[in-house]
């Protein structure tokens, strides 16, 4: 059975200008809190009939810090897209465009779901030794990608962990992500930059009751700041996602690539035990765990719990990855014998994703699907009053 990763057959290249007027929506994959996301085809060309793309919009008039984080996110995929800088678990933009009311970008198909539905499908909803060996390779070979171009993730969690047709992982959802300086030594990591007045208060103000009501913090990246994209060797933003978000970050102490490998012991973790290693009855209380309770690592001491203690190491400059980056996590005693040079030829993924979108994608015409800017003016226009006469209420001549 073929396993590589499949690169999309799409004519598309990231410099295409994306025409919106010809892509026809064949379903809505999802929406998060940033934008909404189709599988299109695009109705004019032949080519993307038989091979669909994802496409990505923001609606204009989202918060402006939603918009930045979409001009961002096209930024960072275009990089990924550079032929110098592409890699097998990270996604390739297709194309993009900006006109007045949106912001767009196309994307291959993952066809598989993410990670966080496959576990759910599981027994006991965890996965096998195995299985999380397969996935941390691709998921640590991505972020050592991302780290070397200077940039860290942030928001690594299963809902961003997509299934490539092919059954490979690829990372999704950069708008959390950061740009910062490779330090040149180690030890650059060990001073503290002087701590933003804002970040003294992080803590406090997560204290503070919220007057607005968040959705699942699972889908939800808190930014508690505006954010900074690039900068130094250290971010002080507060970003990520509850139950993934680490010590450094709650202290704001100003944070490096390491909190990526701090989110990849709490994935690990779950896919091992089918839950967060810290998740409170609320955010206090995560946040609280987070800063001062150890993982309970149940069972038999194994190389995979010994990943998991020494990812969730609380001071981020004693953590796994810390000193010497992805080398120290692929040489830890879990991965013997992987060879990380041969991931996508060698091993075999052990959840090779039903064609069951192929029967959809299979029967489509150049006709099918819906436009997608309709779909938005159909969300923007407000549902027709009721008749008075409907209004029993209030009508007095409702009896007659
Ligand atoms: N390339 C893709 N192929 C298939 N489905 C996708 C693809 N990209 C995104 N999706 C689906 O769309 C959903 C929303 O996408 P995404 O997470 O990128 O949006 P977002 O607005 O940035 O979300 P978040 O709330 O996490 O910031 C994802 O959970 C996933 O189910």
């Amino acid at each position: 059975m073929e396993t590589r990763p499949s690169s999309s057959s799409s004519s598309l290249s990231p410099a295409t200008n994306l025409d919106l007027d010809r892509l026809k929506a064949l379903k809505l994959l999802g929406k998060g809190a940033t934008g909404t996301v189709f599988l299109v085809h695009d109705s004019v060309s032949d080519s993307s009939v038989s091979s669909p793309f994802a496409l990505k919009l923001v609606d204009k008039s989202s918060s402006s810090s939603s918009l930045r984080r979409a001009r961002w996110e096209i930024q960072i995929l275009r990089r990924l897209s550079d032929d110098t800088n592409t890699n097998p678990f990270l996604p390739k933009l297709l194309g993009s465009s900006e006109s007045p009311d949106f912001i767009a970008w196309a994307l291959p198909y993952c066809s598989g779901g993410d990670l966080n539905v496959l576990r759910q499908r599981q027994n006991d909803g965890v996965f096998s030794s195995s299985v999380i060996k397969f996935y941390l390779t691709e998921i640590v070979c991505a972020l050592d990608h991302l780290h070397t171009m200077g940039i860290a993730y942030r928001d690594l969690k299963p809902e961003n962990i997509l299934l490539q047709e092919s059954g490979h992982v690829t990372l999704t959802d950069f708008d959390l992500s950061c740009s910062l300086a490779k330090p040149t030594r180690p030890e650059f990591y060990l001073s503290d930059p002087e701590p933003d007045p804002i970040h003294k208060r992080s803590l406090s103000l997560f204290r503070q009751k919220k007057k607005k009501k968040t959705k699942s913090a699972r889908v939800n990246p808190i930014t508690r700041r505006r954010l900074s994209f690039s900068g130094g060797e250290r971010s002080n933003s507060f970003v990520g996602t509850d139950e993934y978000i680490s010590p450094e970050v709650i202290r704001g102490d100003g944070h490096d690539f390491a909190v990526d490998w701090w989110a990849l012991g709490v994935l690990t973790y779950e896919m091992m035990y089918g839950e967060t290693p810290f998740k409170g009855r609320c955010k206090k209380e995560t946040f609280r765990n987070v800063l001062m309770k150890e993982p309970e690592l149940a069972g038999k001491p194994s190389d995979l719990t010994d990943l998991i203690r020494r990812l969730l190491v609380k001071d981020p400059v004693k953590r796994l990855g810390f000193r010497r980056g992805a080398a120290e996590i692929k040489e830890h005693a879990f991965f013997k014998g992987v060879r990380w040079d041969l991931l996508t030829e060698v091993l075999r993924p052990p959840f090779i994703p039903l064609r069951d979108d192929g029967e959809l994608t299979g029967k489509v015409t150049a006709e099918s699907g819906f436009g997608v800017k309709e779909y938005f003016e159909k969300l923007r226009t407000p549902p027709p009053l009721p008749l008075t006469h409907e209004c029993s209420e209030n009508n007095p001549f409702v009896d007659f």
